[in-house]
């Protein structure tokens, strides 16, 4: 068999179990592992990407912010380049919310291509998830933040993969965001 359908069924799997406890914040509190499976198929299926340490990346790019796992394990297990684009996607929790979303603005720019096509993803999923459905306790206007800061960040990943970024924009658009 294939040994890169061996590597992503390991990747996948690990994902799986580290987020296991894990829910979204929606109201039919959808297993969490649901998101990073769909960054994944978001690059793969409608962003056309094969390098499959992206799409190594894109399966673990939450673990290290929201469960146990470790740079050092990632790396220990997938390699450095896989453990280093989850690096680049990765918020520092120590920092206030307001800190993590002005410096995720800031770096998107300097990302490595890999990393950015994760962040390119990342937002296209969750901002479909807000279109599907609004968070527990998520006011409106908290939505529209979100968009707002999004459209912050994506613009500075121009120039990553055509097909993303132009599904990206238009939903700025129907949220009658200037980009
Ligand atoms: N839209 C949506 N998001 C949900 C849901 N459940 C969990 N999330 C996660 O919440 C994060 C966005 O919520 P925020 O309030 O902005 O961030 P916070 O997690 O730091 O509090 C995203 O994290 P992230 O993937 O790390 O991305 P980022 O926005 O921090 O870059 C997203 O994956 C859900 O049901 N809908
Ligand atoms: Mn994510």
């Amino acid at each position: 068999m294939n040994l890169e359908i061996i590597l992503l069924l390991e990747t996948v799997n690990f994902a799986a179990e580290k987020h296991k406890t894990q829910r979204r914040k929606d109201t039919e509190a959808t297993p969490y592992i649901n998101h990073p499976i769909g960054v994944a198929r978001i690059l793969s299926y409608e962003g056309g990407i094969t390098d499959i340490t992206v799409l190594q990346a894109a399966l673990l790019h939450d673990t290290v912010e929201d469960t146990d796992t470790s740079f050092l394990e990632l790396e220990a297990v997938f390699g450095a380049t896989v453990a280093r684009i989850v690096q680049e996607v990765t918020d520092d929790k120590a920092l206030s919310k307001q800190e993590r979303k002005q410096l995720q603005v800031e770096h998107a720019p300097h990302c490595s291509h890999q990393a950015k096509l994760v962040k390119l993803a990342d937002k296209l999923y969750n901002l479909r998830d807000l279109n599907r459905c609004t968070p527990s306790g998520w006011t409106p206007q908290r939505v529209q933040e979100y968009f707002t800061w999004a459209a912050q960040v994506v613009k500075g990943l121009r120039g990553t993969n055509t097909a993303l970024e132009e599904k990206l924009y238009q939903l700025f658009k129907e949220r009658g965001i200037e980009t």
